[in-house]
């Protein structure tokens, strides 16, 4: 089967799938990769496949926001794919969880409205447990310095603030640990359509006027996080392979 959108055929696709926004962190987790080969660079929607340690996987790019990265993730399970585990990037909403930090996030807040178009309000966005503890085993194991927490994500649409406040308040109150803006997609597409789907996000900085400073994404502590994610979400990859 062709994949119209990622321009891939669904032959060329293994079970397991690591996804991204930037188009450049999907070359830099390939690189890291046996045999790694770029199969199509279609929009935002980068497509790579390779080898990590015997187990056959795709890293792919979705871009930012979720009605792109849906399509993404709907092409690539009709392409077979079964495991999703996001490698993104969030805002903190706490002190105690700073820029360099790593969030597991096992469900996440749909603020966003793509998902609003597929399923009713109260259908959850809810990762895999297997995968939840996948990713938790292999931070364990995976080294580097920084906090790593699990827990739940929100997800917006709006990466800047309007004339309208987002609600940075209420959610920090409830106890969510970050904010991004995929994850709900992502859980909730793997849900209909029968995959599994985890996701660990590399804080950048905080999310909320009570914590932001000047916005920084690109420091050594971020660079430093985002490869020790790349690094957890491979070796979770080889473990829920050896474990099937
Ligand atoms: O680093 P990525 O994977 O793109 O994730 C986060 O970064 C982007 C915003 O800068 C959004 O896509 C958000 O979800
Ligand atoms: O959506 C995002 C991603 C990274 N950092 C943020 O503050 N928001």
């Amino acid at each position: 089967m062709y994949l119209p959108i990622l321009q891939i055929h669904s032959e060329d696709m293994p079970p397991y799938a690591i996804v991204c926004g930037d188009p450049r962190r999907a070359k830099a987790i390939a690189d890291k990769l046996q045999n790694a080969k770029e199969l199509a660079f279609a929009r935002e929607y980068r497509t790579l496949v390779g080898e990590y340690n015997g187990v056959r996987l795709a890293v792919v790019s979705h871009g930012v926001g979720s009605p792109g990265a849906a399509v993404c993730f709907e092409e690539l399970i009709r392409a077979g794919v079964k495991t999703l585990i996001r490698v993104g990037t969030c805002g903190s909403y706490h002190a105690d969880i700073p820029a360099g930090s790593l969030v597991i996030s096992f469900a996440a807040a749909r603020e966003e409205g793509l998902t609003k178009q597929l399923v009713p309000s109260g259908f959850p966005a809810v990762a895999d447990p297997g995968i939840i503890a996948a990713l938790e085993a292999a931070a364990a194991e995976v080294p580097g310095s920084g906090v790593v927490r699990t827990g739940i994500t929100v997800c917006y649409d709006a990466f800047f603030t309007g004339v309208e406040e987002l609600p940075h308040r209420k959610y920090k109150q409830a106890g969510i640990l970050a904010v991004e803006m995929e994850i709900a997609a992502l859980y909730v597409v793997s849900s209909l359509r029968g995959a599994r789907a985890g996701a660990i996000l590399a804080v950048d900085g905080f999310a909320d006027e009570d914590l932001s400073e000047v916005y920084d994404p690109h420091t050594d502590a971020v660079a430093q996080a985002v490869e020790r994610e790349i690094g957890i979400a491979l070796e979770a990859i080889a473990r829920l392979a050896r474990s099937e």
